[in-house]
């Protein structure tokens, strides 16, 4: 893939329910190729296998509000924000970042990006699939469900009609097909031949 070197930016938004595979396919992106992730803010608690400072900057209410944010959002009653600095930074090392987030945050981004930003909605057709894998992710079935049951967890279950117009709906259930999209989609999008 180009690196940074005077090509046009680019910034894959990658967004979707709950347990569909973002953050899979993000790192997945960065260890093939060669993407630089953005990582963002959230008040949401850590969870066990996550790293301050790598998955996320895990803030307080009152710290989360003293950085400067691009956009941030309110999604299971936990806040949610990434700076435009982050996205400058991650630029610097590649012309071709990466960032998880909602499909609201996707909707802010493509109004200031425009032609930059490339868009993914992820999602797997089998909700039941989805409850299993975050079972296993989130341990146990109603940290499961919890996950899944607020309102904007089940607005990001269909891809919102404000962002239909420029995303790609990626489907999520089997990691030989998703690799093969990721690579079609890729070259599409001229990030790799
Ligand atoms: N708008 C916005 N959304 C974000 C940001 N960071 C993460 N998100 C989204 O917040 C939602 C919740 O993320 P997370 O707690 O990691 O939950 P998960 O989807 O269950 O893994 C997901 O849809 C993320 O894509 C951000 O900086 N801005
Ligand atoms: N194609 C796939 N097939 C089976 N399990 C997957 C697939 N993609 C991701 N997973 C698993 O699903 C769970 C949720 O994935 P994750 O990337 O954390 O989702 P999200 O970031 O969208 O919440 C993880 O345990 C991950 O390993």
């Amino acid at each position: 893939m180009r690196q940074s070197g005077g090509t046009m930016k680019h910034l894959l938004v990658i967004c979707g329910a709950s347990g569909v595979g973002k953050t899979t396919i993000q790192d997945y992106l960065v260890d093939k190729y060669g993407f630089e992730r953005v990582i963002t803010h959230t008040t949401r608690p850590q969870r066990e296998h996550e790293v301050d400072g790598c998955d996320y900057y895990f803030e307080t209410k009152n710290s989360f509000f003293k950085n400067n944010y691009f956009e941030y959002v309110e999604y299971d009653h936990c806040y949610y924000g990434s700076s435009r600095e982050g996205l400058e930074q991650a630029w610097l090392k590649s012309d071709w970042a990466v960032i998880v987030l909602d499909t609201e945050g996707a909707a802010t981004y493509y109004e200031k990006l425009k032609e930059k930003l490339i868009c993914w909605y992820i999602y797997v057709p089998d909700s039941a699939v989805l409850l299993k894998r975050l079972e296993r992710r989130d341990t146990g079935y109603d940290a499961a469900t919890k996950r899944l049951s607020s309102k904007e967890a089940k607005r990001d279950m269909n891809v919102p009609p404000k962002i239909e117009h420029f995303c790609t709906r990626m489907r999520n259930d089997n990691w030989e097909e998703t690799e093969e999209n990721i690579k079609k989609n890729l070259i599409k999008a001229g990030c790799c031949n």
